[in-house]
Protein backbone atom coordinates (compact mmCIF):
# COMPACT_ATOMS: atom_id res chain seq x y z
CA UNK A 1 0.00 0.00 0.00
CA UNK A 2 1.02 3.67 -0.77
CA UNK A 3 2.45 5.66 2.09
CA UNK A 4 0.93 8.73 2.52
CA UNK A 5 2.65 11.68 3.48
CA UNK A 6 2.92 12.69 6.83
CA UNK A 7 1.16 16.61 7.32
CA UNK A 8 3.47 16.73 10.45
CA UNK A 9 5.44 15.40 13.10
CA UNK A 10 7.28 16.62 16.03
CA UNK A 11 8.64 15.38 19.62
CA UNK A 12 6.30 16.94 21.85
CA UNK A 13 5.83 16.98 25.65
CA UNK A 14 3.17 16.03 27.39
CA UNK A 15 3.34 15.95 30.68
CA UNK A 16 6.76 15.97 31.37
CA UNK A 17 7.00 12.98 28.99
CA UNK A 18 8.24 13.61 25.10
CA UNK A 19 5.90 11.95 22.39
CA UNK A 20 6.25 11.43 18.90
CA UNK A 21 2.96 13.42 17.78
CA UNK A 22 1.81 12.71 14.28
CA UNK A 23 -1.13 14.04 12.08
CA UNK A 24 -1.15 11.29 9.35
CA UNK A 25 -4.72 10.06 7.07
CA UNK A 26 -6.52 12.46 8.92
CA UNK A 27 -5.38 10.91 12.31
CA UNK A 28 -3.55 12.73 15.24
CA UNK A 29 -1.50 9.93 16.85
CA UNK A 30 0.77 10.43 19.70
CA UNK A 31 3.38 8.14 20.89
CA UNK A 32 5.72 7.25 23.49
CA UNK A 33 9.33 7.70 22.45
CA UNK A 34 12.27 5.37 23.80
CA UNK A 35 13.87 8.75 25.42
CA UNK A 36 10.21 8.95 27.29
CA UNK A 37 11.21 5.78 29.35
CA UNK A 38 13.77 7.78 31.25
CA UNK A 39 11.72 10.92 32.64
CA UNK A 40 9.47 10.81 35.16
CA UNK A 41 5.83 10.06 34.43
CA UNK A 42 3.21 12.16 36.01
CA UNK A 43 -0.54 11.85 35.47
CA UNK A 44 -1.24 11.63 31.95
CA UNK A 45 -4.84 11.53 29.88
CA UNK A 46 -7.81 11.91 32.21
CA UNK A 47 -5.39 11.38 34.89
CA UNK A 48 -3.27 8.30 33.79
CA UNK A 49 -1.14 8.69 31.18
CA UNK A 50 -0.47 5.28 30.31
CA UNK A 51 3.23 4.34 27.87
CA UNK A 52 1.79 3.18 24.65
CA UNK A 53 0.47 5.06 21.56
CA UNK A 54 -3.06 7.15 21.46
CA UNK A 55 -5.00 8.15 17.82
CA UNK A 56 -7.81 10.43 17.56
CA UNK A 57 -9.95 10.74 14.26
CA UNK A 58 -9.64 14.28 12.87
CA UNK A 59 -13.71 14.01 12.53
CA UNK A 60 -13.65 13.70 16.04
CA UNK A 61 -11.54 16.27 16.95
CA UNK A 62 -13.71 19.40 18.71
CA UNK A 63 -11.42 22.00 18.21
CA UNK A 64 -7.69 23.42 19.07
CA UNK A 65 -6.29 26.58 20.61
CA UNK A 66 -3.37 27.55 21.40
CA UNK A 67 -2.68 27.49 25.38
CA UNK A 68 -1.00 29.80 27.86
CA UNK A 69 1.96 28.20 29.23
CA UNK A 70 2.51 28.46 33.27
CA UNK A 71 5.27 27.05 34.97
CA UNK A 72 1.97 25.18 36.39
CA UNK A 73 -0.72 23.57 33.51
CA UNK A 74 -4.06 22.88 34.45
CA UNK A 75 -5.11 19.64 32.86
CA UNK A 76 -8.93 17.99 33.32
CA UNK A 77 -9.93 21.07 35.71
CA UNK A 78 -6.86 19.74 38.05
CA UNK A 79 -3.21 22.00 38.06
CA UNK A 80 -0.36 19.71 37.22
CA UNK A 81 2.92 20.62 38.24
CA UNK A 82 5.27 21.08 35.11
CA UNK A 83 9.03 20.75 35.68
CA UNK A 84 11.02 24.27 35.55
CA UNK A 85 13.38 22.13 33.23
CA UNK A 86 9.89 21.37 30.80
CA UNK A 87 8.56 24.72 31.12
CA UNK A 88 12.26 26.21 30.07
CA UNK A 89 12.66 23.85 27.34
CA UNK A 90 8.87 23.73 25.85
CA UNK A 91 7.30 27.10 26.50
CA UNK A 92 4.82 26.94 23.79
CA UNK A 93 1.62 24.86 24.01
CA UNK A 94 -1.60 23.87 21.96
CA UNK A 95 -4.59 21.87 23.02
CA UNK A 96 -6.71 19.47 21.30
CA UNK A 97 -10.23 18.67 22.52
CA UNK A 98 -11.72 15.50 21.25
CA UNK A 99 -14.16 12.63 21.87
CA UNK A 100 -13.46 10.41 24.30
CA UNK A 101 -15.77 7.79 24.55
CA UNK A 102 -17.27 6.38 27.62
CA UNK A 103 -19.34 3.44 28.73
CA UNK A 104 -22.72 2.21 27.19
CA UNK A 105 -22.26 4.85 24.53
CA UNK A 106 -21.42 8.03 26.78
CA UNK A 107 -19.06 10.69 24.62
CA UNK A 108 -16.89 12.80 26.67
CA UNK A 109 -14.87 16.23 25.37
CA UNK A 110 -11.19 15.33 27.13
CA UNK A 111 -8.44 17.82 25.88
CA UNK A 112 -4.62 17.10 25.27
CA UNK A 113 -1.96 19.96 25.87
CA UNK A 114 0.92 19.51 23.91
CA UNK A 115 4.03 21.50 24.69
CA UNK A 116 6.19 22.55 22.09
CA UNK A 117 9.95 23.56 22.09
CA UNK A 118 8.99 26.91 20.16
CA UNK A 119 6.48 29.27 18.94
CA UNK A 120 6.47 28.66 15.51
CA UNK A 121 6.16 24.94 15.95
CA UNK A 122 3.14 25.30 18.44
CA UNK A 123 1.28 27.96 15.36
CA UNK A 124 2.16 25.47 12.66
CA UNK A 125 0.26 22.79 14.91
CA UNK A 126 -2.23 24.83 15.43
CA UNK A 127 -3.07 26.14 12.18
CA UNK A 128 -2.19 22.43 10.58
CA UNK A 129 -5.03 21.08 12.71
CA UNK A 130 -7.82 23.78 11.79
CA UNK A 131 -7.52 23.50 8.20
CA UNK A 132 -7.93 19.82 8.08
CA UNK A 133 -11.27 20.77 10.57
CA UNK A 134 -12.37 22.83 8.00
CA UNK A 135 -11.90 20.27 5.63
CA UNK A 136 -14.83 18.89 7.05
CA UNK A 137 -17.76 19.58 5.35
CA UNK A 138 -20.50 17.70 7.30
CA UNK A 139 -20.57 20.16 10.54
CA UNK A 140 -22.88 22.84 11.51
CA UNK A 141 -21.31 26.32 11.70
CA UNK A 142 -24.94 28.08 12.74
CA UNK A 143 -27.54 26.40 14.33
CA UNK A 144 -31.56 27.75 15.47
CA UNK A 145 -32.10 26.09 18.78
CA UNK A 146 -35.32 25.59 20.87
CA UNK A 147 -35.95 25.29 24.70
CA UNK A 148 -38.40 23.69 25.97
CA UNK A 149 -38.59 24.95 29.72
CA UNK A 150 -41.08 22.99 30.84
CA UNK A 151 -40.31 19.64 29.38
CA UNK A 152 -39.90 16.29 31.78
CA UNK A 153 -38.32 17.99 34.96
CA UNK A 154 -38.04 21.28 33.54
CA UNK A 155 -34.62 21.17 33.24
CA UNK A 156 -33.91 21.86 30.11
CA UNK A 157 -32.73 25.22 30.19
CA UNK A 158 -30.20 25.09 32.46
CA UNK A 159 -29.07 21.94 30.73
CA UNK A 160 -28.56 23.43 27.77
CA UNK A 161 -26.81 26.69 29.00
CA UNK A 162 -24.61 24.65 31.45
CA UNK A 163 -23.71 21.50 29.86
CA UNK A 164 -24.61 22.37 25.82
CA UNK A 165 -23.71 25.80 24.97
CA UNK A 166 -19.81 25.91 26.54
CA UNK A 167 -19.05 23.02 24.09
CA UNK A 168 -20.79 24.78 20.76
CA UNK A 169 -18.77 27.83 21.76
CA UNK A 170 -15.75 26.07 21.90
CA UNK A 171 -16.36 24.08 18.64
CA UNK A 172 -17.17 27.84 17.19
CA UNK A 173 -21.02 26.81 16.68
CA UNK A 174 -22.86 29.64 16.75
CA UNK A 175 -26.56 29.62 17.94
CA UNK A 176 -30.00 31.64 17.73
CA UNK A 177 -31.65 29.68 21.08
CA UNK A 178 -35.74 30.15 21.46
CA UNK A 179 -36.91 29.31 24.88
CA UNK A 180 -40.54 28.57 24.02
CA UNK A 181 -43.48 30.29 25.68
CA UNK A 182 -46.25 27.85 24.79
CA UNK A 183 -46.73 24.85 23.36
CA UNK A 184 -46.31 24.41 19.62
CA UNK A 185 -44.39 27.66 19.38
CA UNK A 186 -41.46 25.79 17.69
CA UNK A 187 -43.42 24.19 15.38
CA UNK A 188 -45.49 27.42 14.33
CA UNK A 189 -42.06 29.20 14.13
CA UNK A 190 -40.90 26.76 11.87
CA UNK A 191 -43.37 26.05 9.91
CA UNK A 192 -43.34 29.71 8.58
CA UNK A 193 -41.55 32.47 10.30
CA UNK A 194 -37.35 31.25 10.91
CA UNK A 195 -35.27 31.90 8.09
CA UNK A 196 -34.04 28.17 7.57
CA UNK A 197 -31.52 29.05 5.36
CA UNK A 198 -29.78 30.51 7.46
CA UNK A 199 -28.96 28.12 9.44
CA UNK A 200 -27.20 24.45 9.00
CA UNK A 201 -29.42 22.26 11.43
CA UNK A 202 -32.07 22.54 13.88
CA UNK A 203 -32.14 21.86 17.71
CA UNK A 204 -34.41 20.54 20.31
CA UNK A 205 -34.22 20.79 23.88
CA UNK A 206 -37.01 18.60 25.45
CA UNK A 207 -38.35 15.56 25.26
CA UNK A 208 -40.09 13.35 22.22
CA UNK A 209 -43.10 16.07 22.15
CA UNK A 210 -40.81 18.55 21.85
CA UNK A 211 -38.73 16.95 18.84
CA UNK A 212 -42.58 16.28 17.42
CA UNK A 213 -43.06 19.63 17.39
CA UNK A 214 -39.96 20.37 15.38
CA UNK A 215 -40.37 18.24 12.91
CA UNK A 216 -43.96 18.75 12.22
CA UNK A 217 -42.80 22.70 11.85
CA UNK A 218 -40.12 21.42 9.33
CA UNK A 219 -42.04 18.19 7.16
CA UNK A 220 -44.78 20.81 6.80
CA UNK A 221 -42.37 23.68 5.49
CA UNK A 222 -40.99 21.30 3.31
CA UNK A 223 -44.51 19.96 1.77
CA UNK A 224 -45.56 22.89 1.78
CA UNK A 225 -42.61 25.09 -0.70
CA UNK A 226 -42.46 21.43 -3.25
CA UNK A 227 -46.14 21.95 -2.92
CA UNK A 228 -47.12 18.61 -1.85
CA UNK A 229 -50.69 18.30 0.04
CA UNK A 230 -50.27 16.93 3.42
CA UNK A 231 -53.71 16.02 3.50
CA UNK A 232 -53.69 13.56 1.10
CA UNK A 233 -52.31 10.20 1.85
CA UNK A 234 -51.62 9.05 -1.32
CA UNK A 235 -48.36 11.88 -1.74
CA UNK A 236 -45.00 11.02 -1.74
CA UNK A 237 -43.52 13.51 0.96
CA UNK A 238 -40.68 15.47 0.12
CA UNK A 239 -37.40 14.84 2.82
CA UNK A 240 -36.22 17.45 4.77
CA UNK A 241 -33.07 18.98 4.39
CA UNK A 242 -31.73 20.56 7.73
CA UNK A 243 -30.59 17.80 10.34
CA UNK A 244 -32.18 17.60 14.15
CA UNK A 245 -30.19 17.34 16.99
CA UNK A 246 -32.11 16.41 20.42
CA UNK A 247 -30.32 17.17 23.69
CA UNK A 248 -32.55 15.14 25.87
CA UNK A 249 -34.47 16.71 28.62
CA UNK A 250 -37.83 14.75 28.55
CA UNK A 251 -39.64 12.07 30.69
CA UNK A 252 -39.01 9.48 27.93
CA UNK A 253 -36.61 10.88 25.37
CA UNK A 254 -37.48 7.52 23.24
CA UNK A 255 -36.35 9.14 19.89
CA UNK A 256 -32.97 9.77 21.55
CA UNK A 257 -32.07 6.85 23.41
CA UNK A 258 -32.51 4.52 20.29
CA UNK A 259 -30.80 6.51 18.05
CA UNK A 260 -27.77 7.43 19.98
CA UNK A 261 -27.73 4.57 22.75
CA UNK A 262 -28.45 6.93 25.87
CA UNK A 263 -30.10 9.74 26.96
CA UNK A 264 -27.10 12.62 28.28
CA UNK A 265 -27.36 16.23 26.65
CA UNK A 266 -23.05 16.38 26.48
CA UNK A 267 -23.19 13.33 24.40
CA UNK A 268 -25.72 14.43 21.76
CA UNK A 269 -23.96 17.96 21.38
CA UNK A 270 -21.03 15.82 21.05
CA UNK A 271 -22.62 14.27 18.27
CA UNK A 272 -24.05 17.16 16.47
CA UNK A 273 -20.51 19.08 16.86
CA UNK A 274 -18.99 16.44 15.03
CA UNK A 275 -21.91 16.63 12.50
CA UNK A 276 -22.96 13.14 12.19
CA UNK A 277 -26.32 12.45 9.90
CA UNK A 278 -28.57 9.31 10.67
CA UNK A 279 -31.81 9.16 8.38
CA UNK A 280 -34.79 8.58 10.40
CA UNK A 281 -38.45 6.88 8.77
CA UNK A 282 -41.58 9.06 9.18
CA UNK A 283 -45.19 7.56 9.77
CA UNK A 284 -47.99 10.11 8.30
CA UNK A 285 -51.24 9.60 10.09
CA UNK A 286 -54.90 10.49 8.27
CA UNK A 287 -58.46 10.16 9.10
CA UNK A 288 -60.05 9.84 5.58
CA UNK A 289 -58.24 12.76 3.78
CA UNK A 290 -57.12 14.72 6.63
CA UNK A 291 -53.90 14.72 8.00
CA UNK A 292 -53.41 14.18 11.55
CA UNK A 293 -49.89 13.77 12.77
CA UNK A 294 -46.53 12.78 12.37
CA UNK A 295 -44.91 10.14 14.04
CA UNK A 296 -41.15 8.47 14.43
CA UNK A 297 -41.24 5.97 17.35
CA UNK A 298 -45.12 4.66 18.60
CA UNK A 299 -48.05 4.62 17.25
CA UNK A 300 -50.14 2.70 19.82
CA UNK A 301 -53.87 2.01 20.85
CA UNK A 302 -55.30 0.14 23.40
CA UNK A 303 -52.83 -0.13 26.43
CA UNK A 304 -50.34 2.90 25.26
CA UNK A 305 -53.04 5.03 24.25
CA UNK A 306 -54.67 4.32 27.52
CA UNK A 307 -51.59 5.40 29.52
CA UNK A 308 -51.31 8.56 28.06
CA UNK A 309 -54.90 9.70 28.03
CA UNK A 310 -54.65 9.18 32.07
CA UNK A 311 -50.96 10.19 32.31
CA UNK A 312 -51.63 13.77 30.80
CA UNK A 313 -54.32 14.52 33.70
CA UNK A 314 -51.04 13.86 35.86
CA UNK A 315 -48.43 16.07 33.77
CA UNK A 316 -47.50 17.52 37.40
CA UNK A 317 -45.94 14.38 38.28
CA UNK A 318 -43.25 14.87 35.71
CA UNK A 319 -41.89 11.61 34.31
CA UNK A 320 -43.11 9.22 37.26
CA UNK A 321 -46.54 9.82 35.77
CA UNK A 322 -45.76 7.10 33.13
CA UNK A 323 -45.41 4.91 35.89
CA UNK A 324 -48.62 5.65 38.01
CA UNK A 325 -51.24 5.18 35.07
CA UNK A 326 -49.35 1.98 33.24
CA UNK A 327 -49.78 0.09 36.58
CA UNK A 328 -53.81 2.07 36.44
CA UNK A 329 -54.11 1.30 33.00
CA UNK A 330 -52.86 -2.53 32.92
CA UNK A 331 -55.29 -3.31 35.92
CA UNK A 332 -58.32 -1.81 34.18
CA UNK A 333 -57.52 -4.53 31.63
CA UNK A 334 -59.40 -3.07 28.96
CA UNK A 335 -59.57 -4.34 25.57
CA UNK A 336 -60.70 -3.12 21.95
CA UNK A 337 -62.33 -4.14 18.68
CA UNK A 338 -61.56 -3.48 15.30
CA UNK A 339 -60.18 -4.50 12.16
CA UNK A 340 -56.66 -3.90 11.39
CA UNK A 341 -55.60 -3.73 7.24
CA UNK A 342 -52.03 -3.78 6.54
CA UNK A 343 -49.32 -3.90 3.70
CA UNK A 344 -46.37 -6.49 4.30
CA UNK A 345 -43.07 -5.42 3.65
CA UNK A 346 -42.03 -8.31 1.48
CA UNK A 347 -38.83 -6.73 -0.95
CA UNK A 348 -36.74 -5.71 2.49
CA UNK A 349 -33.70 -7.75 4.40
CA UNK A 350 -35.14 -7.52 7.86
CA UNK A 351 -38.01 -9.57 9.77
CA UNK A 352 -39.33 -8.21 13.06
CA UNK A 353 -38.17 -11.51 14.51
CA UNK A 354 -34.71 -11.99 13.13
CA UNK A 355 -32.49 -11.05 16.00
CA UNK A 356 -31.05 -8.16 14.46
CA UNK A 357 -30.31 -5.12 15.69
CA UNK A 358 -30.41 -1.27 13.68
CA UNK A 359 -26.88 -0.59 14.65
CA UNK A 360 -24.53 2.55 12.94
CA UNK A 361 -24.13 2.02 9.36
CA UNK A 362 -26.89 -0.44 9.71
CA UNK A 363 -27.23 -2.63 6.01
CA UNK A 364 -30.31 -3.06 6.08
CA UNK A 365 -31.38 0.76 6.08
CA UNK A 366 -28.40 1.24 3.80
CA UNK A 367 -30.38 -1.49 1.22
CA UNK A 368 -33.19 0.78 1.79
CA UNK A 369 -31.39 3.85 1.01
CA UNK A 370 -30.45 2.31 -2.08
CA UNK A 371 -33.96 1.29 -3.20
CA UNK A 372 -35.54 4.80 -2.35
CA UNK A 373 -32.89 6.39 -4.81
CA UNK A 374 -33.67 3.82 -7.53
CA UNK A 375 -37.49 4.33 -6.46
CA UNK A 376 -36.95 7.86 -7.17
CA UNK A 377 -36.48 7.13 -11.06
CA UNK A 378 -39.73 4.99 -11.62
CA UNK A 379 -41.95 7.00 -13.77
CA UNK A 380 -45.32 7.70 -13.25
CA UNK A 381 -46.90 4.88 -14.91
CA UNK A 382 -44.58 2.19 -13.10
CA UNK A 383 -46.02 4.01 -9.81
CA UNK A 384 -49.50 3.14 -10.75
CA UNK A 385 -48.43 -0.26 -11.95
CA UNK A 386 -46.98 -1.00 -8.39
CA UNK A 387 -49.89 0.38 -6.55
CA UNK A 388 -52.33 -1.88 -8.40
CA UNK A 389 -50.04 -4.71 -7.19
CA UNK A 390 -49.89 -3.32 -3.68
CA UNK A 391 -53.93 -3.92 -3.70
CA UNK A 392 -54.16 -7.75 -3.96
CA UNK A 393 -50.75 -7.58 -0.88
CA UNK A 394 -53.29 -6.12 1.82
CA UNK A 395 -54.14 -8.52 5.33
CA UNK A 396 -57.38 -7.92 7.38
CA UNK A 397 -57.02 -8.70 10.98
CA UNK A 398 -60.78 -8.79 12.90
CA UNK A 399 -59.93 -9.08 16.40
CA UNK A 400 -60.15 -7.58 20.09
CA UNK A 401 -57.40 -6.46 21.06
CA UNK A 402 -55.10 -5.34 24.25
CA UNK A 403 -52.75 -3.25 22.67
CA UNK A 404 -51.63 -2.30 19.00
CA UNK A 405 -48.76 -1.27 18.48
CA UNK A 406 -46.44 0.42 15.41
CA UNK A 407 -43.09 0.82 15.99
CA UNK A 408 -41.08 2.79 13.39
CA UNK A 409 -38.16 2.15 15.35
CA UNK A 410 -37.19 -0.39 18.71
CA UNK A 411 -38.51 2.66 20.88
CA UNK A 412 -35.82 1.56 23.24
CA UNK A 413 -35.72 4.20 26.07
CA UNK A 414 -34.40 3.63 30.27
CA UNK A 415 -37.78 1.56 30.80
CA UNK A 416 -36.93 -0.98 28.15
CA UNK A 417 -33.47 -0.86 26.95
CA UNK A 418 -34.19 -3.66 24.18
CA UNK A 419 -37.76 -1.35 23.31
CA UNK A 420 -40.92 -2.25 22.03
CA UNK A 421 -39.41 -3.94 18.66
CA UNK A 422 -35.92 -4.94 19.66
CA UNK A 423 -35.08 -5.67 15.78
CA UNK A 424 -37.18 -2.42 14.42
CA UNK A 425 -34.51 -0.27 12.04
CA UNK A 426 -34.48 2.97 12.03
CA UNK A 427 -34.31 3.68 8.18
CA UNK A 428 -36.09 0.51 6.23
CA UNK A 429 -39.16 2.39 5.19
CA UNK A 430 -41.25 0.18 7.69
CA UNK A 431 -42.95 -0.09 11.08
CA UNK A 432 -43.28 -2.91 12.58
CA UNK A 433 -47.35 -3.60 13.54
CA UNK A 434 -47.69 -5.61 17.17
CA UNK A 435 -51.07 -7.20 17.78
CA UNK A 436 -51.69 -8.05 21.38
CA UNK A 437 -55.15 -9.79 21.47
CA UNK A 438 -57.41 -10.32 24.70
CA UNK A 439 -55.94 -12.29 27.15
CA UNK A 440 -55.75 -12.85 30.50
CA UNK A 441 -54.18 -10.37 32.75
CA UNK A 442 -51.24 -12.71 33.64
CA UNK A 443 -50.35 -13.60 30.12
CA UNK A 444 -50.33 -9.33 29.50
CA UNK A 445 -47.75 -8.86 32.36
CA UNK A 446 -45.73 -11.94 30.97
CA UNK A 447 -45.33 -9.91 27.67
CA UNK A 448 -45.19 -6.68 29.32
CA UNK A 449 -42.03 -8.06 31.29
CA UNK A 450 -40.03 -9.41 28.35
CA UNK A 451 -39.88 -5.75 27.30
CA UNK A 452 -37.84 -5.52 30.27
CA UNK A 453 -35.66 -8.68 29.65
CA UNK A 454 -33.78 -11.18 27.20
CA UNK A 455 -37.07 -13.01 26.48
CA UNK A 456 -39.00 -12.67 22.96
CA UNK A 457 -42.08 -10.76 23.77
CA UNK A 458 -43.36 -12.21 20.44
CA UNK A 459 -42.60 -15.70 21.20
CA UNK A 460 -46.68 -15.79 23.22
CA UNK A 461 -49.65 -16.79 21.66
CA UNK A 462 -51.71 -13.77 21.75
CA UNK A 463 -49.19 -11.56 20.08
CA UNK A 464 -48.19 -11.28 16.32
CA UNK A 465 -45.65 -8.87 14.64
CA UNK A 466 -45.52 -7.66 10.75
CA UNK A 467 -43.20 -5.33 9.21
CA UNK A 468 -45.24 -3.51 7.12
CA UNK A 469 -45.12 -0.34 4.88
CA UNK A 470 -48.71 0.70 5.46
CA UNK A 471 -51.51 0.27 7.73
CA UNK A 472 -55.42 1.05 8.46
CA UNK A 473 -57.21 0.38 11.59
CA UNK A 474 -61.14 1.03 11.79
CA UNK A 475 -63.11 0.43 15.25
CA UNK A 476 -65.47 -1.67 15.92
CA UNK A 477 -67.49 1.47 16.49
CA UNK A 478 -66.65 3.57 13.85
CA UNK A 479 -67.00 7.24 14.40
CA UNK A 480 -68.33 10.10 12.02
CA UNK A 481 -67.69 13.13 12.62
CA UNK A 482 -71.26 13.61 14.41
CA UNK A 483 -70.52 10.62 16.87
CA UNK A 484 -67.17 12.55 17.68
CA UNK A 485 -68.83 15.37 18.77
CA UNK A 486 -70.95 13.39 20.61
CA UNK A 487 -68.12 11.69 22.27
CA UNK A 488 -66.13 14.69 22.86
CA UNK A 489 -69.18 16.42 25.01
CA UNK A 490 -69.99 12.99 26.95
CA UNK A 491 -66.69 11.95 27.75
CA UNK A 492 -66.72 14.93 30.63
CA UNK A 493 -70.06 12.99 31.69
CA UNK A 494 -68.82 9.43 30.97
CA UNK A 495 -64.74 9.76 32.22
CA UNK A 496 -66.46 10.80 35.73
CA UNK A 497 -68.17 7.14 35.66
CA UNK A 498 -65.62 4.98 33.81
CA UNK A 499 -63.40 6.44 36.35
CA UNK A 500 -65.02 5.60 39.22
CA UNK A 501 -66.14 2.52 38.28
CA UNK A 502 -63.48 0.76 35.80
CA UNK A 503 -65.85 -2.23 35.57
CA UNK A 504 -68.70 -0.75 34.15
CA UNK A 505 -67.92 -0.85 30.52
CA UNK A 506 -68.99 2.38 29.23
CA UNK A 507 -65.08 3.03 28.52
CA UNK A 508 -64.10 0.17 26.65
CA UNK A 509 -65.52 1.20 23.10
CA UNK A 510 -62.78 2.54 22.08
CA UNK A 511 -59.20 3.56 23.09
CA UNK A 512 -57.55 6.75 21.70
CA UNK A 513 -53.96 6.73 19.40
CA UNK A 514 -50.63 7.52 21.31
CA UNK A 515 -48.98 8.97 18.83
CA UNK A 516 -45.47 9.58 19.94
CA UNK A 517 -47.22 10.45 23.35
CA UNK A 518 -49.44 12.77 21.85
CA UNK A 519 -53.22 11.67 21.63
CA UNK A 520 -55.40 11.82 18.37
CA UNK A 521 -58.30 12.60 18.18
CA UNK A 522 -59.97 10.14 15.96
CA UNK A 523 -59.89 6.27 16.15
CA UNK A 524 -60.09 5.49 13.11
CA UNK A 525 -56.54 6.27 10.72
CA UNK A 526 -54.65 5.20 8.09
CA UNK A 527 -50.95 5.35 8.64
CA UNK A 528 -48.10 5.09 5.73
CA UNK A 529 -44.37 5.16 6.47
CA UNK A 530 -41.97 7.91 4.74
CA UNK A 531 -38.49 6.11 3.69
CA UNK A 532 -35.87 8.76 5.41
CA UNK A 533 -37.90 11.87 5.20
CA UNK A 534 -36.25 13.53 8.02
CA UNK A 535 -32.43 13.20 9.24
CA UNK A 536 -30.80 13.69 12.62
CA UNK A 537 -27.29 14.74 13.82
CA UNK A 538 -26.48 11.12 15.18
CA UNK A 539 -25.50 8.06 13.52
CA UNK A 540 -27.40 5.12 15.48
CA UNK A 541 -26.29 3.17 18.20
CA UNK A 542 -22.36 2.27 17.88
CA UNK A 543 -21.55 -1.83 17.95
CA UNK A 544 -18.45 -1.31 19.86
CA UNK A 545 -16.59 1.63 21.69
CA UNK A 546 -13.75 2.53 19.33
CA UNK A 547 -11.25 0.87 22.27
CA UNK A 548 -12.36 -2.25 21.69
CA UNK A 549 -12.28 -1.68 18.16
CA UNK A 550 -8.86 -3.27 16.84
CA UNK A 551 -8.82 -0.87 14.01
CA UNK A 552 -7.97 2.31 15.50
CA UNK A 553 -6.96 1.95 19.52
CA UNK A 554 -7.38 4.99 21.24
CA UNK A 555 -4.03 3.32 23.87
CA UNK A 556 -2.65 0.24 23.12
N1 LIG B 1 -43.18 26.76 26.74
C1 LIG B 1 -44.01 25.72 26.76
N2 LIG B 1 -45.06 25.70 27.60
C2 LIG B 1 -45.88 24.63 27.67
N3 LIG B 1 -45.73 23.51 26.90
C3 LIG B 1 -44.70 23.48 26.04
C4 LIG B 1 -43.79 24.58 25.93
N4 LIG B 1 -42.85 24.25 25.00
C5 LIG B 1 -43.18 23.02 24.55
N5 LIG B 1 -44.27 22.55 25.16
C6 LIG B 1 -44.96 21.24 25.00
O1 LIG B 1 -44.59 20.41 26.10
C7 LIG B 1 -44.84 19.06 25.75
C8 LIG B 1 -43.89 18.12 26.45
O2 LIG B 1 -42.60 18.47 26.16
P1 LIG B 1 -41.37 17.51 26.06
O3 LIG B 1 -41.54 16.51 25.02
O4 LIG B 1 -40.19 18.41 25.93
O5 LIG B 1 -41.28 16.81 27.49
P2 LIG B 1 -41.93 15.50 28.11
O6 LIG B 1 -43.32 15.31 27.66
O7 LIG B 1 -41.66 15.55 29.54
O8 LIG B 1 -41.01 14.36 27.53
P3 LIG B 1 -41.35 13.11 26.58
O9 LIG B 1 -42.04 13.67 25.39
O10 LIG B 1 -39.98 12.55 26.28
O11 LIG B 1 -42.20 12.17 27.38
C9 LIG B 1 -44.69 18.99 24.25
O12 LIG B 1 -45.84 18.43 23.71
C10 LIG B 1 -44.53 20.44 23.80
O13 LIG B 1 -45.40 20.73 22.73
C1 LIG C 1 -45.48 -4.07 34.72
C2 LIG C 1 -44.13 -3.87 34.12
C3 LIG C 1 -44.24 -3.31 32.82
C4 LIG C 1 -42.97 -2.88 32.18
C5 LIG C 1 -43.27 -2.53 30.78
C6 LIG C 1 -42.28 -1.63 30.19
C7 LIG C 1 -42.59 -1.38 28.76
C8 LIG C 1 -42.06 -0.07 28.39
C9 LIG C 1 -42.13 0.18 26.92
C10 LIG C 1 -41.87 1.62 26.69
C11 LIG C 1 -42.18 2.00 25.31
C12 LIG C 1 -42.02 3.46 25.12
C13 LIG C 1 -42.43 3.85 23.76
C14 LIG C 1 -42.23 5.30 23.56
C15 LIG C 1 -43.19 6.14 23.40
C16 LIG C 1 -42.96 7.59 23.18
O1 LIG C 1 -43.21 7.90 21.86
C17 LIG C 1 -43.92 8.41 24.04
C18 LIG C 1 -43.50 9.86 24.02
O2 LIG C 1 -42.38 10.07 24.80
N1 LIG C 1 -43.91 7.96 25.41
C19 LIG C 1 -44.99 7.44 25.96
O3 LIG C 1 -46.03 7.34 25.39
C20 LIG C 1 -44.83 6.94 27.37
C21 LIG C 1 -45.23 5.50 27.47
C22 LIG C 1 -44.81 4.93 28.78
C23 LIG C 1 -45.29 3.55 28.92
C24 LIG C 1 -44.98 2.93 30.24
CA1 LIG D 1 -38.31 1.76 10.33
Amino acid sequence: MEKQPKLLSSQLLLKNRLFEVTLQRATLSWKDTPAAGRRRASGGINGTLKVGSYCVPVSEIIAVRETEVDSRTKDDGRWQKMSQASAGTHPFAFTVSYVDRGSRHRWRCSDVTFHCPDGALCHQWVQTIKEQLLLLTNRPKHLLVYINPFGGKQQGKRIYEQKVAPLFSRASISTDVIVTERANHARDHLRTDADLKKYDGVVCVGGDGMFSEVIHGLISRTQREAGVDENCPEEKLVPCDLRIGIIPAGSTDCICYATVGVNDPITSALHIIVGDSQALDVCSVHHNSTFLRYSVSLLGYGFYGDVLTDSERKRWMGPARYDISGLKTFLTHNYYEGTVSFLPATDILGTPRDKTKCRAGCYVCQDSEWRLSEDKQLCKLDEDVLDQEEDGRWQVIRSKFLAINAASMSCACPRSPKGLSPAAHLADGTADLILVRKCSRLDFLRHLLRHTSKDDQFDLAFVEVHRVRRFRFTPKHCESDSELDLKESGKKLFSHICRDHPACGCATVNSNWNCDGEILQHAAIEVRVHCQLVKLFARGIEELPVFEDPCCPSAI
